[in-house]
């Protein structure tokens, strides 16, 4: 299984790409993780938050196929702790899915489209992260549940 993490908008923090490149270098030994930005709207000062969000929420569908299973991230959807979260993985591998991808929503969040095409929404917490820490905060979550699912030292609770 594949899992991708969709991301609108290039990281534009070196320090902050440096700390995801970490763990994306530590997930190649667990599973086949990448992380897909699809480049930011042109001319955005030309729409408004709904028109925004409807464009960004078509560039996330266009990557998407029907077979995917799509997790939104987002701060009202469920929460899980780490070890809830790696047991949710678990079960997406046990069912024979091919991709499993994750989507961080742009400034204004998610278009209606993408919210009726999501199969669940997940949220690392209730506060509103930038969409730009999310995503190194996800991607040690993934870490952190593959080392939680092979019994490594990695986690304590
Ligand atoms: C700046 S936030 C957008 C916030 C906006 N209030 C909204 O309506 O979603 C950008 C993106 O970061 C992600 N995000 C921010 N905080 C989060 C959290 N606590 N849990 C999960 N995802 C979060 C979501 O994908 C969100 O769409």
């Amino acid at each position: 299984m594949t899992i991708k993490l969709l991301c609108i908008g290039k990281t534009d923090s070196k320090q902050l790409q440096q700390l995801i490149d970490v763990y994306l270098k530590r997930l190649q030994f667990y599973t086949k993780f990448e992380i897909e930005i699809i480049p930011d709207l042109k001319k955005v000062k030309n729409l408004d938050e709904n028109q925004q969000k409807i464009k960004e929420g078509e560039l996330i569908l266009s990557k998407v196929q029907n077979a995917d299973f799509l997790v939104l991230l987002d701060e009202n959807g469920k929460q899980f702790s780490s070890e809830g979260f790696s047991e949710y993985i678990q079960k997406r591998l046990n069912s024979g899915l091919k991709q499993l991808i994750f989507v961080v929503g742009g400034p204004y969040g998610f278009s209606e489209a993408v919210y009726q095409r999501a199969n669940s929404k997940i949220s690392l917490s209730k506060m509103t992260f930038s969409h730009q820490m999310v995503r190194l905060f996800f991607t040690e979550q993934v870490y952190r549940a593959f080392t939680i699912l092979k019994n490594e030292p990695y986690h304590h609770k």
